[in-house]
């Protein structure tokens, strides 16, 4: 809907047609955004060919399906179309970062990242948000503020294109954590510590890839940290509350999306690989593949040895 402030016509693609020709006809998505209208400009279609025309291309699918919807997009995406990911997380198995995703996939265009504190429920009812925008070149990321701004949603530029992308992938795992110390009613302070150590798990691994330290305490970092691991609106957060209160992993999804959960062991992966000591992501990743159980990690955070801040 943000997409289609000014503008006449902004086409929607998903995959499955009879839910794309309910959405056009009744005009709201009744499972993930109840009670919120489609703005008059959107046009659901379930044709990927309507990505040929665009400027823009926004990729707001799921981080473990970004490589099969770009691929499939990729003979329709013409060359220096600005294609901006929305999806936080790494691949498993490649441990690629969605951008590297899209430049072997369809490197034809010009790939930005937008990332940053913004419940879906929120930008779509016009409440104030702000995220960051990222591309490789200032002038694009400009332009990609100017265009995709609003009076409610306000775009920040940057060109630290891998430390936004590791911001809102890493995030999402320590939000598990911070649910799971809340489901076991483990109490605000340890949920404030929690976010403390965990961005400083954050930064470590973003000063191992470059990124800069004003990126990782922006709104795509910390920004992002704060609004997920304090809310049970984050459906990782929920994720984590419910394995916290005991739920087995099975129900404890509740049929939603938690992007944490399937970055978690590539994450670990590329953390290992250059050395960057992640214990609570270490812990949630460990907890997901079933290797401990959250009590047992619980007590191992509390029993590591004692340290320098930092
Ligand atoms: N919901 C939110 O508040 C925000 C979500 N994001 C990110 O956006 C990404 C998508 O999240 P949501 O839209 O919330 O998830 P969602 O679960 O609400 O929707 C995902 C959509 O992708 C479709 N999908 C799933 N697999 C697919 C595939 N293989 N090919 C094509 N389509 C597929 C589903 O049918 C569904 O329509 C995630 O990476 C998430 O972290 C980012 C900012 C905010
Ligand atoms: O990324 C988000 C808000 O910025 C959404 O968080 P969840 O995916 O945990 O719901």
């Amino acid at each position: 809907n943000v997409a289609a402030v000014g503008r006449e016509r902004v086409p929607l693609w998903g995959r499955d047609a009879a839910h794309i020709a309910a959405l056009a006809q009744e005009r709201e998505n009744a499972r993930f955004l109840p009670g919120l209208r489609l703005a008059e400009a959107v046009a659901p279609t379930d044709s990927l060919s309507a990505v040929h025309a665009a400027e823009i291309v926004l990729c707001a699918a799921p981080a473990q399906a970004v490589r099969s919807v770009v691929k499939a997009a990729s003979p329709h995406l013409r060359a220096g179309t600005a294609f901006v990911i929305c999806a936080k997380g790494i691949e498993q198995g490649t441990r690629a970062f969605m951008s590297e995703v899209v430049a072997e996939e369809a490197p034809q265009v010009e790939v930005a990242v937008l990332s940053g504190p913004s419940f879906a429920a929120d930008v779509c009812k016009g409440l104030p948000t702000a995220v960051t925008v990222a591309a490789n070149s200032e002038a694009r990321a400009q332009w990609l503020a100017e265009q995709l701004s609003s009076r409610s949603f306000r775009l920040y530029r940057s060109q630290d294109v891998r430390g936004v992308e590791i911001g809102g992938a890493v995030k999402n795992v320590l939000a598990i954590a911070c649910g799971m110390a809340s489901g076991r009613g483990l109490g605000a302070s340890a949920g404030a510590a929690l976010i403390a150590r965990g961005f400083a798990e954050l930064t470590r691994l973003g000063a191992a890839w470059g990124a800069r330290t004003e990126t990782l305490m922006g709104l795509s970092g910390l920004g992002d940290l704060v609004l997920t691991c304090g809310s049970n609106q984050s459906r990782n957060f929920a994720l984590g509350e419910a394995l916290g209160r005991g739920e087995a992993l099975s129900e404890a999804r509740h049929g939603k999306l938690a992007e944490g959960s399937f970055t978690a062991s590539a994450l670990m992966e590329i953390a290992r690989e250059r050395s960057v000591e992640m214990p609570i992501s270490q812990s949630v990743a460990e907890i997901l593949a079933g290797r401990i159980d959250v009590e047992a990690a619980i007590e191992a955070l509390l029993m590591r040895p004692l340290r320098a801040e930092g």
